[in-house]
């Protein structure tokens, strides 16, 4: 296949970590690839180790994805650019710690990268995909898209909104060829502990998983059709559980008028 034909992925936030990891099994993949990130000496020595072992073409794209221009730069490349065929939204950082101990930059930040950039990507890269009818986005949430702590509180709801985001989006494409997976991985050992205010030695190592075997098993749960994918989890009994009860609570919503335990006994009032 020449290089013109070879399908390529833009990956975000590639110059260290998993997306670094994506980057280097895409390549394997037979994938060329624009990556996306601010450290442009680590994405141009990433780019010339990746050419060198895998043949590809990788192009290297210098954004800072909180800031007008950066995230413009790459929305114009996925608009314009009809190679590419997967877009991984994996960029995103996290500032642990209480909502009134975190700076408003870290907290705008947190916001801007997690869940703005990640949409307006998203909103780029589809019309292209859906008027082909192929493609591919990957959006690397989190488990804490599942679960809060009290450091958590606004992380968690970044990778909440890329869950329920990546939810929609699957059934608004439902019956398409157009793919949206969403990996909730759990601790990886990244650099991301080094921004985070907590450091990866405060995590117990049997529960921290290499950047490697996440990347090689959330590509696995694209490969096997996954909408979701959660690699650290043996039992994915668990998850259609939680679906299921998440469908009948919703459910349980449409009735259209107060529940029992909230009716006032007739001529009482309810206090304010
Ligand atoms: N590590 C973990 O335990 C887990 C991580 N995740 C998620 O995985 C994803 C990748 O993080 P991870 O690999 O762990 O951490 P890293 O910190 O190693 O990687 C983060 C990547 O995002 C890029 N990035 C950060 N800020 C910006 C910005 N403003 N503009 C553009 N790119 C930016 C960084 O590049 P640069 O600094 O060069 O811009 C880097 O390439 C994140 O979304 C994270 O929330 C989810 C669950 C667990
Ligand atoms: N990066 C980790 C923070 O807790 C996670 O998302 O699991």
């Amino acid at each position: 296949m020449t290089n013109h034909e070879k399908p390529v992925a833009l990956v975000t936030g590639a110059s260290s970590g998993i997306g670094a990891g994506y980057a280097d099994r895409l390549a394997h993949r037979g994938y060329d690839l624009i990556l996306v990130a601010r450290r442009l000496d680590r994405l141009d020595k990433l780019a010339t180790d990746l050419s060198c072992r895998h043949g590809s073409n990788v192009e290297v794209l210098e954004a800072d994805l909180t800031t007008e221009s950066g995230i413009t730069k790459v929305e114009n490349t996925l608009r314009s650019d009809s190679r590419i065929t997967l877009l991984v939204n994996n960029a995103g950082n996290g500032k642990l710690g209480t909502t009134t101990d975190i700076s408003h930059e870290d907290s705008i930040s947190m916001i801007a990268l997690n869940v703005t950039a990640l949409t307006r990507l998203t909103r780029a890269a589809l019309p292209n995909f859906i008027a082909r009818d192929s493609g591919a986005i990957i959006n690397i949430a989190s488990v804490m898209a599942l679960h809060s702590l009290p450091i958590t509180s606004l992380y968690s709801a970044t990778k909440a909104f890329v869950l329920s985001f990546s939810r929609g989006l699957q059934e608004e494409l439902a019956g398409t060829a157009v793919k949206v997976q969403v990996v909730l991985p759990a601790g990886t050992a990244t650099e991301f502990y080094d921004h985070a205010g907590i450091p990866l030695s405060a995590f117990d190592p049997d529960v921290v998983m290499t950047t490697t075997d996440l990347v090689d098993a959330a590509l696995l749960g694209l490969d096997k059709g996954e909408l979701v994918t959660m690699p650290s989890v043996e039992d994915l009994e668990l998850w259609a559980s939680f679906d299921v009860a998440r469908n009948k609570l919703f459910a349980a919503t449409q009735s259209g008028k107060p529940a029992s335990r909230y009716q006032v006994a007739s001529g009482g009032s309810s206090e304010l």
